[in-house]
């Protein structure tokens, strides 16, 4: 019987819930097992020359992770997540890895120890949960430990607008300072607080507020992702109901109705923006293996 595992991309932060918020939504990686008795392990997959075919793979260097004894397998994946884009390629990259090795283990894995490895491997939770577990997550270390908890997500609309140039999370993580005055840090905390009530309680024009107020790393990253500011300034424009930058960028997600979305892109397009907008949704459910 042929397994598949299917993961889905995540937008990070949503603003000042910076490592902490994410939000799983509709593009999807897919894990196939070819063989699950091979004399080694190999993956195919079309990503380029630059992404490991062996147990250099980050899939596979997951599923080792957890489970360091699984026999080899020969894998496929196919991805509509675009790499180094800030929707979480990297994360659902692992967590296929991690339910892989959580179906053909003997021992009996449970997500929250699949939520533990993914976060060490991945560096933060903020991703990782959100690709394993569906919708909407707040996540916070606790004791060296992840805690997520799941919520549903208010809004009527999504668009990414993916820019034709790649940014790693690494290179996008060293422009932030190392630390901030305690003013600023109460002042970003208590945003990140009040976006994640506002978020719970359905308040649409609180969300909208304080999902473009982040002083955790927009402001550093500004100048990696010029299209930001622009983005939301035309986003303002047609009445839309929040601009953020999705994860470590340079992907800048809009939440807006359905009905205002063409009238975005055609003012982008006017002004020279040439990356591809996608229209999203949440996904509920998290990684799940289909056979
Ligand atoms: N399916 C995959 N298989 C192997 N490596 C992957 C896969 N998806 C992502 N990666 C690795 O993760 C990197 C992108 O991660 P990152 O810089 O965190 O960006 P993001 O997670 O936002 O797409 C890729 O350059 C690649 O090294
Ligand atoms: N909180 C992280 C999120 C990175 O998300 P990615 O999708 O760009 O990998 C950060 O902002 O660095």
């Amino acid at each position: 019987m042929s397994v598949k595992i299917v993961v889905p991309a995540s937008s990070a932060n949503l603003g000042p819930g910076f490592d902490s918020l994410g939000l799983a939504v509709d593009r999807y990686l897919t894990l196939e097992v070819l063989d699950d008795e091979a004399s080694k392990w190999q993956i195919e997959h079309d990503f380029g020359p630059k992404i490991p075919n062996d147990e250099r793979n980050l899939i596979i260097k997951a599923a080792l992770a957890l489970e360091p004894k699984l026999s080899p397998k020969r894998l496929k994946v196919t991805s509509q997540i675009p790499l180094a884009r800030g929707l979480g390629s990297s994360s659902s990259a692992i967590v296929a890895g991690l339910k892989l090795a959580q179906y053909f283990a003997q021992t009996a894995y449970t997500t929250e120890d699949l939520l533990q490895v993914a976060t060490k491997l991945e560096g933060h939770p903020d991703n990782v949960a959100p690709a394993l577990l569906g919708g909407l997550t707040v996540s916070v270390m606790l004791n060296g430990r992840p805690h997520s908890i799941c919520a549903s997500f208010p809004a009527e609309g999504l668009l990414a607008y993916i820019p034709d140039f790649e940014l790693a999370t690494k290179e996008s993580r060293q422009v932030l300072p190392n630390e901030l005055s305690y003013k600023t840090a109460v002042r970003a905390g208590s945003l990140g607080n009040a976006l994640v009530a506002a978020l719970l309680t359905n308040d649409l024009a609180l969300v909208k507020e304080l999902l473009e107020q982040d002083l955790y790393h927009e402001p550093y990253r500004q100048k990696l992702v010029p299209h930001l500011q622009l983005l939301r300034k035309l986003a303002h424009e047609v009445n839309a109901d929040g601009t953020y930058l999705s994860g470590a960028g340079p992907t800048v997600m809009t939440l807006i109705g359905p009905a205002k979305m063409e009238t975005l892109i055609k003012k982008a397009r006017k002004q020279g923006l040439t990356g591809k907008f996608i229209k999203l949704e949440v996904d509920t459910l998290g990684a799940r293996v289909e056979r």
